[in-house]
């Protein structure tokens, strides 16, 4: 699990437990459904959770959470104290996490690789709330006490991960995006230098110098505060209000929380964070204008835990935001290929012969029409990402049917047509034939699939171990379900390694079909000759 919270003895966490559903339910407005109870789970690897103690209906509300009871920039303190901070356009710019988030742009905190030039203190929503928490923090005591004492303090986010730890996620794409780097940048310029410039705020009156922390230990406090917007913090959309809704709804309907898009605004809302979350879930929190409130979806039975749905993240995404991951998550499993080793299949595919000739090409001209499509157009891809069909949750939050691979991406096509145009030009002055061949549309599907194929069969070799090695480690992980560092970083390689074995298994399907094409077209005109 991300949150780290194993150490704290059952009697100590049961009483936070306690204190935090005291404070909850005194809340102007809260309500908490007499039939569902926060439970610890860490047997689970779960944190806490909640669960149902009896039968509930569909359609039935959970809880309730007033607005007022969200710390956010309108209920904060400290937007009242530096004004200036939150004023202006809230707009994205570099995220302690999101240093990785790219899988779907569209519901990213905002990435540090998109703002590796911004050193201003320029704030956006996910700064402003990371600034909002250590204000709550270094106050000591805070409205939110009994909640903010319930958040982790420790996480198994690969943020934290050690270079061993790291390294046994091998050649996938996450290890690029986890940003540490970019983190550390922006939590020093952001949230820092801001503390550090308003102590009189940040701290109680009467702190001692020697009692404020130090650089080091305020980018740690950073750090912790960060990841705990990233696992916790929710969009605060307003269904009522906000216009932009459609566009934030999924095709499927749903409006998934949290961590969605850097929209305006951003909260840490207290109870609604507390339902841990999966692929197949049974309830959802609708953004009421006055509240937001937990719905159940479908009937849930005695026993059963409540579980709210984060969005169809692959196992990487899921391991980088939140700190865990599931069986139910590795149908949205992707992997990344690099746009490097299509061209490289595509070179061996061209030089192994078009037509049966062997073909000798000036790569180096190739690139320079590449060079100048890029641009032209602007438009080249460096990776591709890889993903399977999958149908999405219905209204109960059940998936149906397999997830399942069924072709490669449009833009990759699209980009292998423009490489071989430029192929057909450059070949085209030398070899008429080959240039004739190139302009055949079976022969450059012959060269994609095959191109692709070599790509694919690459990007395998870049993993350290095979995919029979990393299921023989996951057969033997207690409870059937990863849940150390090392677990969950070799399910997540094991993913990408299965789809790659789908994706080469449905490439050599197709070159069969092409074969089996060309076959036919060859027999065809002796069949006609035949009849007539
Ligand atoms: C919004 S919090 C949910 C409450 C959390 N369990 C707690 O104890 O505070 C999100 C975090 O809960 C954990 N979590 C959520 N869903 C989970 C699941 N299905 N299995 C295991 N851990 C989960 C992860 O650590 C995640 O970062």
């Amino acid at each position: 699990m991300a949150t780290t919270t194993n150490t704290v003895p059952v009697g100590d966490f049961e009483q936070q437990t306690q204190k935090f559903l005291e404070w909850f339910t005194s809340q102007p407005g809260a309500t908490f459904h007499k039939d569902i109870k926060l439970v610890d789970l860490r047997d689970k690897s779960a944190g806490r959770g909640i669960i149902a103690t009896a039968p509930i209906p569909a359609d039935t509300t959970l809880f309730t959470i007033p607005r007022a009871s969200i710390l956010c920039a309108t209920t904060s303190p400290l937007a009242k104290k530096l004004p200036h901070l939150f004023k202006g356009p809230a707009e994205p710019t570099v995220a302690e996490e999101s240093p990785s988030h790219t899988a779907d742009a569209d519901d990213e905190p905002p990435s540090p690789e998109n703002d590796e030039e911004d050193d201003s203190q320029s704030q956006d929503s996910w700064t402003l709330l990371i600034l909002i928490l250590m204000h709550e923090y270094l106050q000591g005591s805070s409205n939110w006490s009994p909640y903010l004492s319930i958040l982790p303090t420790q996480f198994d986010t690969p943020m934290f991960w050690t270079e061993a730890e790291l390294s046994e996620l091998q050649a996938s794409a996450l290890v690029a995006k986890v940003g540490k780097e970019e983190a550390d940048k922006m939590i020093r310029t952001k949230i820092v230098k801001v503390v550090q410039e308003h102590e009189e705020v940040f701290y109680p009156a009467d702190t001692p110098k020697t009692q404020r922390l130090e650089e080091g230990e305020l980018l740690k406090l950073g750090h912790r505060m960060g990841s705990a917007i990233m696992a916790y913090a929710f969009d605060l959309a307003n269904d009522d209000e906000d216009e932009d809704e459609e566009e934030e709804e999924e095709e499927d309907g749903w409006v998934e929380d949290k961590i969605a898009g850097m929209n305006d605004s951003m909260g840490m809302v207290p109870m609604a964070d507390m339902l841990n979350a999966d692929a197949v879930f049974n309830a959802h929190i609708n953004h009421g204008e006055a509240c937001l409130t937990a719905t159940s979806l479908r009937e849930i039975k005695e026993g059963e835990e409540i579980l709210n749905y984060y969005g169809p993240l692959s196992s990487a995404e899921l391991l980088r935001r939140y700190g865990y991951v599931t069986p139910n998550h590795a149908r949205y499993d992707v992997v990344e290929v690099g746009w490097g080793l299509v061209e490289g299949g595509l070179k061996k595919m061209v030089e192994e012969g078009i037509k049966g000739r062997k073909k000798e090409v000036d790569w180096d001209k190739v690139e320079e029409l590449v060079e100048e499509v890029k641009e032209e157009e602007g438009e080249w891809e460096d990776s591709f990402v890889l993903e399977r069909q999958s149908e999405d949750p219905d209204s109960e939050g059940q998936v149906h049917g397999e997830a399942e691979f069924m072709g490669l991406p449009q833009e990759l096509e699209e980009q292998v047509k423009t490489y071989l145009k430029a192929v057909k030009k450059v070949v085209g002055t030398g070899d008429r034939a080959v240039a004739e061949a190139l302009g055949n549309k079976t022969v450059r599907k012959e060269i994609l699939l095959g191109g692709v194929r070599k790509a694919l069969e690459e990007r395998e070799g870049q993993y350290a171990t095979s995919l029979e090695e990393d299921e023989k480690v996951l057969a033997g992980m207690e409870g059937g379900r990863p849940t150390t560092r090392k677990e969950m970083a070799v399910w997540v390689r094991a993913g990408e390694k299965r789809i790659l074995k789908e994706a080469v298994a449905w490439v050599k399907k197709q070159e069969e079909g092409l074969s089996t094409e060309k076959g036919q077209e060859k027999a065809e005109p002796s069949a006609k000759r035949r009849k007539a």
